[in-house]
């Protein structure tokens, strides 16, 4: 199948992951940085996730450079603007964006500022091009959890003007959900959406506890649940939507090869899935560029591709509005 032209929705799309290398290298220069090298191809080498990373946390690695670079409000609003442009020029209709404003004050910017600059960007960039945003915040494991308090207070004031979710990111050991019940309680009584990184490289009881302890309506990858069926089936149950990101699951080596991913499987079997990049430049990867390996690996039917947009729309903290805008573009479409 073609995807070329059709429109697509992105729920999993990390900001840091996804700067332009010409970017990182111009926003380096202009800030008077020390770069390893000022060779834009060198520069992508570096930031790409090789295609057999180790894993998950060698993968975390690739972000370091580029987050570097995103350390002032100027900065951080051109990477947004050029998220956007890209997803636009592919035929994202709508996209989430998500980062870690407590990963962007090295230099003295405040996570208000830091989430403030990315919103410009984003809304400048929804006034140029055929495309809708919102942003999703994200705390990030492994560091302390004072700091998803702060980033809840910060975005506080943006929710219902582009910030829409919560989002828990980084390294995941099992068992971690309990230790943010509080957090994940506070930000759905504070208006936040609640999608959780949970189920990506090992355990599906991770997707459980999202679910049961955290309240989480997505699932940031949740691939694992594949091997459990009690988990699969509150997946179902609950209309769970996986934020499914194939290249990023094979270079993390969640799976070995694409033929071995579930994602096929859970589209076919009634889960309600969305496919996304991740991350456009760590997996150096688009919507389009995810949906023809799928379809190399699966064969995907226009049919199940409408499923995985209505699914993606039906799962998307996007006002009702905007929802029937992109299931109108959905009738116009086919
Ligand atoms: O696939 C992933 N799993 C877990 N964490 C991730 C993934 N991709 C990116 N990040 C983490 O999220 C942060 C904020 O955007 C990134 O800096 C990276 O550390
Ligand atoms: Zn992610």
């Amino acid at each position: 199948m073609n995807f070329t032209q059709l429109p697509k929705i992105e729920l999993h799309c990390h900001l840091d992951g996804s700067v332009r290398p010409q970017t990182v290298l111009a926003l380096a220069l202009q800030q008077g940085m020390a770069l390893p090298t000022e060779d834009s191809s060198e520069i992508q080498a570096l930031m790409v996730a090789p295609p057999s990373c180790p894993s998950l946390i060698e993968y975390l690695q690739r972000f370091e450079l580029p987050i570097s670079v995103m350390q002032t409000a100027e900065a951080l609003s051109r990477v947004a603007f050029e998220v956007l442009e890209d997803a636009a020029a592919e035929q994202v209709r709508y996209i989430e964006v998500r980062f870690a404003p407590s990963f962007h004050l090295q230099q003295g910017l405040g996570m208000e500022q830091a989430i403030a600059a990315v919103l410009d960007g984003m809304d400048k960039a929804k006034a140029q091009f055929a495309i809708d945003a919102n942003l999703i915040l994200c705390g990030m494991r492994g560091f302390p959890i004072e700091l998803c308090h702060q980033t809840l207070k910060a975005g506080q004031a943006f929710l219902g003007k582009g910030v829409v979710a919560f989002d828990l990111a980084g390294r995941e050991d099992p068992g971690f959900s309990k230790d943010y019940v509080e957090v994940c309680q506070k930000a759905k009584a504070m208006g936040y959406r609640l999608t959780i990184h949970a189920g990506e490289t090992g355990c599906a009881q991770n997707v459980v506890d999202a679910i049961e302890l955290l309240g989480a309506e997505r699932i940031g990858h949740g691939v694992y649940v594949c091997q459990d069926a009690q988990a699969l089936a509150l997946v179902k149950a609950r209309k769970v939507a996986l934020e499914v990101c194939p290249t990023s699951n094979i270079q993390t080596k969640a799976f070995a090869e694409m033929a071995r991913h579930p994602v096929a499987e859970f589209v076919r079997d009634g889960v309600a899935v969305n496919i996304s990049t991740d991350n456009r430049t760590v997996s150096d990867t688009t919507v389009t560029t995810e949906l023809d390996r799928v379809d190399q690996a699966f064969v995907l039917t226009i049919e199940e591709y409408r499923r995985i947009y209505r699914a993606s729309v039906a799962a998307c903290f996007a006002t009702s509005e905007i929802k029937e805008g992109l299931l109108a573009l959905n009738d116009h479409w086919w």
